[in-house]
This record gives C-alpha cells, sequence and structure tokens, in this order.
C-alpha cells in the first residue's frame, strides 16, 4: 500500500462514503460508475452481469452477458463483449489488469463462480495512486453487493424478493419507453401453487419449504437466463419473460406448468396456477399486477392447473367505462 497524504486520505473517504450511502444495487453501480469516470485517465467504465453456471454448462457454453442498466436481450453484445469474454474465461476475482489488443483494462470481479457474477470494466490506464483507490473502492463495491443480495433476496429459495420484483419491473419499463415496438415484448406471470395450504396442513411447515425450494429449482431450470424470477410472497411466484412474443412466452411457461405437474415432490404430486399479462411501459406498475392477479384468479377459478391471460383489468373497464387499454 502506498503511503496517502492527509488530502489523499480525505478524498478516498469521500468516495468511500458515496457508495456506502447507495441504497440498491442499481445505485451502487451508478455510484462506482460515476467515481471512476471522475478519474482523467479512464477512458470508460461499463458494468455487467454474467449469468450460466460454469459447473453444469461446461467451460465451452456461451455464458449470457447483460449490460448495466439492464439490457434485456439474450444476444445482447457491446464494443467490449471479447474482452468481457476473455475476463471470464481468465480473470480472478478481485481487482486485475489486462491488456487486450492495444487497451489497456481494469477489472472488478465479484462472486466469480456464483451467478450472477459481477464485472466492472474500465477501460484506461491509472497511476498507483488511483489503482489503490480503485482496489479500495472495489472491496466496498463487493462487500455492498453481498448486503444487497441478502437484503434484495428471499432466505428460502434464493429467489429475488418483492421489493426487488418492483424495483426490477420499473428498469424493464425503463427499456421499453420510448423504443420502436419490435414485436418483443415482456410478460409477468404470477405463478402460485395450488392448494398449498393442504401440504402444510398434511405434512407440515418443513415440508412445505421443501416444497417451495423445489419449485424455484425448477424454476431456475425452465425459465432462460434473461428472464428475472421472484417470490412474491408465501406460495406466490413471478416471473418476466424477456424480449420475447405472447406465444413463445406462453409456451415457455406451459413447459414450465407440465414440469411442476411431473416433478415428485417430498409430498407427493401438486399443481400449478398462472395468470399472465403483457408488461406495457405505459401502465402503472400496481395495475399491471392487479391484471395479472385477476388473471391469475380466473386461472383459478376454471380449474387450476393452467394458464389464463388478461391484458387489461376487467375491474377498470367496470369502474370506468372509457378506460381501454
Ligand atoms: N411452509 C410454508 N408455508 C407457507 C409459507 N408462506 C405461506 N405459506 C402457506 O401457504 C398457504 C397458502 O394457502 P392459501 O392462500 O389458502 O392457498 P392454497 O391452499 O394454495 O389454495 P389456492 O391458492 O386457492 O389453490 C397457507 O397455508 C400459508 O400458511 C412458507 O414460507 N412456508
Amino acid at each position: 500500500m502506498l503511503p496517502m497524504s492527509f488530502e489523499q486520505l480525505q478524498t478516498a473517504f469521500a468516495l468511500s462514503s458515496r457508495l456506502i450511502e447507495s441504497k440498491t444495487f442499481h445505485d451502487l453501480n451508478v455510484a462506482l460508475i460515476t467515481i471512476l469516470n471522475e478519474i482523467d485517465t479512464i477512458n470508460d467504465v461499463s458494468s455487467y452481469e454474467i449469468l450460466g453456471n460454469r459447473a453444469e454448462a461446461g467451460s465451452d457454453v456461451e455464458p449470457l452477458i447483460r449490460k448495466f442498466p439492464l439490457s434485456l436481450d439474450e444476444n445482447f453484445t457491446d464494443e467490449y463483449h471479447s474482452v468481457v469474454k476473455y475476463v471470464y474465461k481468465e480473470g480472478t476475482s478481485g481487482v486485475g489488469k489486462h491488456v487486450i489488443g492495444n487497451q489497456a483494462f481494469i477489472s472488478i470481479y465479484v462472486n466469480k463462480d456464483e451467478p450472477p457474477e459481477k464485472l466492472v470494466l474500465i477501460q484506461g490506464e491509472v497511476s498507483d495512486y488511483h489503482y489503490e483507490i480503485v482496489k479500495g473502492l472495489a472491496s466496498i463495491y463487493e462487500h455492498q453487493i453481498n448486503l444487497f443480495d441478502v437484503k434484495e433476496r428471499d432466505l428460502l429459495t434464493k429467489l429475488h424478493n418483492r421489493q426487488t420484483f418492483v424495483t426490477t419491473l420499473e428498469q424493464v419499463l425503463n427499456f421499453y419507453r420510448g423504443m420502436a415496438p419490435s414485436g418483443k415484448g415482456s410478460f409477468m406471470a404470477i405463478l402460485d401453487i395450488d392448494h398449498f395450504k393442504q401440504v402444510n396442513d398434511k405434512f407440515g411447515h418443513m415440508q412445505g419449504d421443501e416444497v417451495l425450494i423445489h419449485f424455484a429449482n425448477l424454476m431456475r431450470k425452465s425459465f432462460r437466463h434473461a428472464d428475472f424470477l421472484f417470490r412474491y410472497g408465501g406460495e406466490e411466484f413471478v416471473v418476466i419473460i424477456n424480449q420475447t412474443d405472447k406465444t413463445a412466452a406462453l409456451a415457455l411457461l406451459d413447459s414450465f406448468r407440465l414440469s411442476v405437474k411431473q416433478f415428485s415432490f417430498p409430498s407427493g404430486h401438486i399443481t400449478v396456477s398462472i395468470g399472465v399479462t403483457e408488461v406495457n411501459p405505459y401502465t402503472p406498475i400496481p395495475t399491471m399486477i392487479e391484471i395479472a392477479d385477476e388473471a391469475l384468479y380466473l386461472a383459478k377459478h376454471n380449474g387450476r392447473d393452467r394458464i389464463e391471460v388478461l391484458n387489461r383489468s376487467t375491474k377498470s373497464v367496470v369502474d370506468n367505462d372509457i378506460e381501454f387499454f
């Protein structure tokens, strides 16, 4: 560690406070990118999430790379794509320096081998003093990410929790706002285990918990890396299926419904009812949740173990004759 002057220490302290004050993963990334961009010799800073289980997928399988702020495409690339892939294959956890082509990079690699892996890529060269600053910021960044994981995930299933659902959906809406319609959209589905109370009543709460864990694992297996999975509460889960059309989204949901039906849970067989709505960037989030909930209610009402789709609330038509969307 290089000796620092009092002013340098003060600067380092002020920079770390900006990271510590972040309340969400989103704010944390914005803060880190802004701080790093203030260093004169840094040309560019990008942040990525890398998904895909190395152990399961094997080393030849391409990971899914998601850029911050949210890119929803399965096949996203940017000018640093090959550098990200290189660091994914060769890089080590923490802070590292690389020269690729004739460009110098610094990587901050967090949660390597534990998807979603987080990678911040800094293009440019820095002085020894600034490199020490980057290392200090990286360790706070890592620490904060681990804290947010506890705050933003459900402890039982490790899926993202209800609070994260709202902030993620806001980002999905931002992604589509102002974008010309492309024929591809996102779909929000509420997945609710049928007669779950009976599982608890017959087998006890612990077995009920086991069922919830298996259910979440089936979600991870059935949906794509580009989709977002949440435990919404109790025996209710949510998936946001991204950048696809209605036929493909429904096919994905139906294959999930079947995999639940066929799976041998510790308590025997269960089924799931699913309510779906298309994500509309101009519909308020509570309304969208209400519509998906109504669709779920229909699925339950129409016999369970089925999917129902609604794209506008039947309530809003009754409450207000002129509201159509
Ligand atoms: N084991 C366990 N049970 C939970 C948890 N959270 C909620 N539950 C139970 O989930 C059950 C939900 O029951 P209901 O809302 O009546 O719904 P249901 O029996 O699934 O019936 P339908 O949804 O109408 O098909 C209740 O018995 C809750 O106690 C949890 O974390 N663990």
